[in-house]
């Protein structure tokens, strides 16, 4: 708890998270997409919240690119500030759960660290970590919005993969790999392992 925190108590609801589940039909959890800049994880969470919309599931995605341009538009890129927007973000998708959504959250979180800061804001069985593996050089081949381009040139500071490092994820739920399956085929994966563990 933040030192900030301790004067403060936590008021209740009527209405917990349990019955918010069981007017919406399903279960809530967080699914947290970490890989390289242009690995594939806006474009997987898209396709993933489209396919579970026509599911009747309710969904929220949480994009790094977008709560940049809100919420965390004060947060720049160094280990510090990535770990503020991770701390963030960890937050805003625990009030997503609390809400009985699914939050689909897509981030780069490239330390090993910050993303065990978040998996320990939820239950065991309630965040799920998704890595979108991708080679560097299949990302920069992709590079859709030319950041390796300009992170080459050095225009770009303490860029992933580049000028940062990216840790590989030791002990995620699921692997995808974007440079072997398409955008459909990875969703499919997807949604086969939360089946399987009865989530959806
Ligand atoms: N220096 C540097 N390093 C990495 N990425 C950069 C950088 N500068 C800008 N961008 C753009 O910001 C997006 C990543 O933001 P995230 O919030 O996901 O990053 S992090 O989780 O805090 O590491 C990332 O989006 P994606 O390409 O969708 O991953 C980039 O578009
Ligand atoms: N299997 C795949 N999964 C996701 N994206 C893929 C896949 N195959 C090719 N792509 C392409 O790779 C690019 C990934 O970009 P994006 O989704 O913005 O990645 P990120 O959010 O990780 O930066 C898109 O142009 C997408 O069409």
């Amino acid at each position: 708890m933040g030192t900030s925190s301790k004067n403060i108590v936590w008021h209740h609801g009527a209405i917990d998270r349990r019955e918010r589940q069981r007017i919406n039909g399903h279960g809530s959890f967080a699914l947290w997409l970490t890989g390289l800049s242009g690995s594939g994880k806006s474009s997987i969470a898209v396709e993933l919240e489209n396919r579970l919309y026509h599911e009747g599931i309710r969904t929220y995605i949480l994009d790094g690119d977008n709560i940049r341009h809100g919420l965390n538009n004060n947060l720049g890129f160094s280990p510090e500030d990535r770990k503020e927007n991770l701390r963030r973000v960890g937050e805003v998708a625990k009030l997503f759960v609390e809400a009985g959504l699914i939050s689909i959250a897509a981030f780069i979180s490239p330390y090993h660290e910050d993303r065990g800061m978040v998996r320990n804001m939820f239950a065991a069985n309630e965040f799920i970590e998704i890595f979108v593996s991708c080679s560097l050089e299949q990302c920069e081949e992709r590079d859709p919005k030319g950041l390796y381009k300009r992170a080459r040139a050095g225009e770009i500071r303490d860029f992933t993969g580049i000028s940062a490092p990216y840790e590989v994820p030791l002990n995620p739920e699921l692997v995808i790999e974007t440079d072997k399956y398409s955008v459909h085929e990875c969703v499919d994966l997807i949604v086969s392992y939360l089946k399987q563990k009865c989530l959806l």
